[in-house]
């Protein structure tokens, strides 16, 4: 397709989880004839296996697609994929960045949801037009009228040319692509200026080094050009520039307002950073292009092999994950419990869930996983401030001043007659009541700054179940607040449990630590001795529970003869055994060390 400025359009989807983002992305890409009705049998934007088990969107793409509008003439239309989970927002604002337009996707039976407000936000502070989709209306519980006066209300936006679509069904498709080409504008930026790209998305290919998603700004990038990259400096030949089919075609060049992708055989992604603008080495333009803020992990955990053997290969595995997530941090870490691992840091519980089920998966490693936490930042009377990143690296109580643990803003929308359990389970987090508004006359909008701490706590699942699956949530970041906290200590057979140490509100220390040792007494098997499991702060017990003593080997059962059944019972112990970590004479199966999140509050 030649090159026209004017018949470029770049746009994404924003939508809240399952509103059907993904698939109406394949029902455009089946209309412009990127893909035929027989290809179509899986969502093809959503590229990992995991992605699809879980029905998620993580990783972007940018996919070119061809179509001629009711004007005759024909347009290249880039669709930017963006992730829908509160973990991955900040890769929104990445995608966005990219695009002059949005399409909304809302669900006519839910409405708005958290999400869509977060995204939307996202979207008009980045100044991109938004072309309202009211999706499932084939549904028999769809309400598009009172979805429209929602989006007029809480958002703000006209909804008089909203399209009333059914992704499943192919209704309203074309009024889609039409609004797109007729609404969004064409891209800005240069042809005869230096070259400036921006680098939204990258990922590392084995054979072709890092494979940057770009968009071309000013100027032109080709086969052959010497760029560099503005924040190291760093300057590569470009071997191959292309675009997404949504196979990858080598193109030879990418002019200004276009989206591709450029491999020129880096070998380190710290050379090619997401924000980073590509320029001509030969011709460097003065100015760069605006970047991201640099994303802070939320969340650490520990992770540790559970044979001792596997701690290189577990180090290989991290820095190959790396390579595709740079939001993925980890540093060598000792414990004396579990020996070495690592600690590392994630962006959310889901993020975290899904860098172990890859180490698990694709990597064979069997790991035992600590709890995750927060960072908290101690002041501490030799006036300094520490970020503590493991619960069991908190200095002794004498040393403390105070300490700081970061805060959210949540947005919670919830039918209006689950009010009352939402505001409960917020108030038993330690919540601060900030607002609540109505959305419509049956459902409600409740903002509360609640610590980050209680919300990996079971709180999405809680959230969940109090309100029949109803309620949903989205959260920032909103700074740290002093809170009086004391460290948790976990006591098995007369030895503290490092990895087991977490940090709590006082007032809940006691009820925690309590209910603690009891699910872990649960789940500790019985040994031929007994074993006491205690909860200290400090150096007061609060709590204490006893695994009693078995006398006799599990095989004792077996009265000797059956041999396939004796087979059979090792068998099943050895499975067992899989995840368990041996520490001083007690087995500890993994299952203990996350039993914290599940203690609840009452
Ligand atoms: N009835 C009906 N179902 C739809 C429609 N569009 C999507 N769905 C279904 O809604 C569910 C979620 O759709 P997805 O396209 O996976 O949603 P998504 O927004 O991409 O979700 P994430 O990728 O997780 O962000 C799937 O089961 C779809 O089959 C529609 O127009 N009508």
């Amino acid at each position: 397709m030649e090159w026209e400025k004017d018949r470029i359009r770049n746009f994404c989807i924003i939508a809240h989880i399952d509103h059907g983002k993904s698939t109406l992305a394949d029902r455009l890409l089946e209309y412009t004839g990127a893909l035929s009705s027989r290809e179509m049998t899986e969502q093809v934007l959503d590229k990992m296996d995991l992605e699809r088990e879980r029905g998620i969107t993580i990783k972007m793409q940018a996919v070119r697609l061809k179509y001629k509008a009711g004007d005759g003439h024909e347009y290249q239309l880039n669709l930017i994929d963006t992730p829908g989970h509160v973990d991955f927002s900040y890769e929104v604002s990445r995608s966005l960045a990219a695009c002059e337009g949005a399409l909304l996707v809302v669900d006519a039976a839910q409405g708005i949801e958290a999400q869509t407000l977060a995204n939307v936000y996202l979207a008009l502070e980045h100044n991109l037009e938004i072309i309202t989709v009211i999706n499932k209306i084939d549904l028999p519980s769809a309400e598009p009228e009172r979805v429209k006066q929602e989006i007029e209300d809480i958002i703000g936006l006209d909804t008089s040319e909203a399209i009333m679509a059914s992704a499943k069904s192919g209704i309203g498709i074309e009024e889609i692509l039409e609004q797109i080409v007729t609404k969004i504008p064409p891209p800005g930026g240069q042809e005869q200026a230096p070259l400036r790209a921006l680098i939204f998305d990258s990922h590392y290919d084995p054979y072709k080094g890092v494979i940057a998603y770009v968009r071309v700004v000013d100027g032109t990038v080709a086969n052959g050009t010497q760029v560099k990259m503005v924040a190291t400096g760093k300057e590569f030949e470009v071997n191959e520039v292309g675009i997404f089919r949504p196979a990858p075609v080598s193109i030879g060049e990418l002019r200004s307002g276009e989206v591709g992708f450029i491999a020129a055989s880096i070998k380190n992604v710290k050379d090619c950073q997401v924000g980073d603008t590509v320029t001509d080495a030969k011709r460097p333009a003065p100015v760069s292009l605006p970047g991201y803020r640099k994303v802070t992990p939320m969340v650490y955990c520990g992770l540790y092999p559970v044979d001792t053997v596997d701690y290189e290969n577990l180090r290989d595995a991290l820095e190959k994950l790396r390579l595709n997530d740079a939001s993925l941090i980890y540093e060598p870490e000792t414990s004396e419990a579990l020996g070495f691992g690592f600690r590392c840091g994630f962006l959310g519980l889901l993020h975290m869930e899904i860098v172990q089920e890859r180490l698990e998966r694709e990597y064979n490693l069997s790991l035992i996983t600590t709890a995750p936490n927060v960072v908290y930042r101690v002041t501490t009377t030799a006036d300094t401030v520490v970020e503590i990143e493991n619960p069991s690296k908190l200095p002794p109580i004498g040393n403390i001043v105070f300490i700081e643990e970061p805060f959210v803003r949540a947005l919670i929308m919830a039918p209006k007659d689950y009010v009352g359990p939402v505001m409960e389970l917020c108030q038993e987090r330690r919540g601060i009541f900030v607002n609540m508004e109505y959305i419509s006359i049956s459902r409600v909008m409740l903002t509360y700054d609640l610590p980050l701490s209680e919300i990996i706590y079971d709180f999405f699942d809680q959230l969940k179940s109090r309100s029949r699956g109803y309620a949903s949530l989205d959260y920032e970041l909103a700074g740290y607040k002093q809170s009086d906290l004391v460290k948790l200590d976990i006591m098995i057979a007369g030895e503290v449990l490092d990895a087991l140490s977490i940090i709590v509100h006082r007032d809940k220390a006691y009820h925690r630590g309590r209910s603690f040792v009891e699910k872990l007494r649960g789940l500790i098997p019985r040994q031929l001795f007994e074993i006491p499991i205690q909860a200290s702060i400090g150096s007061r017990i609060i709590a204490r529970e006893t695994v009693k003593a078995v006398r006799k080997d599990v095989l004792a059962k077996c009265y000797g003869g059956d041999i396939t059944r004796k087979r059979k019972l090792l068998e099943k112990q050895k499975e067992g055994k899989k995840r368990m970590k041996q520490v001083g004479s007690v087995e500890i199966p993994q299952e203990a060390f996350m039993a914290v999140l599940s203690v609840g509050d009452k």
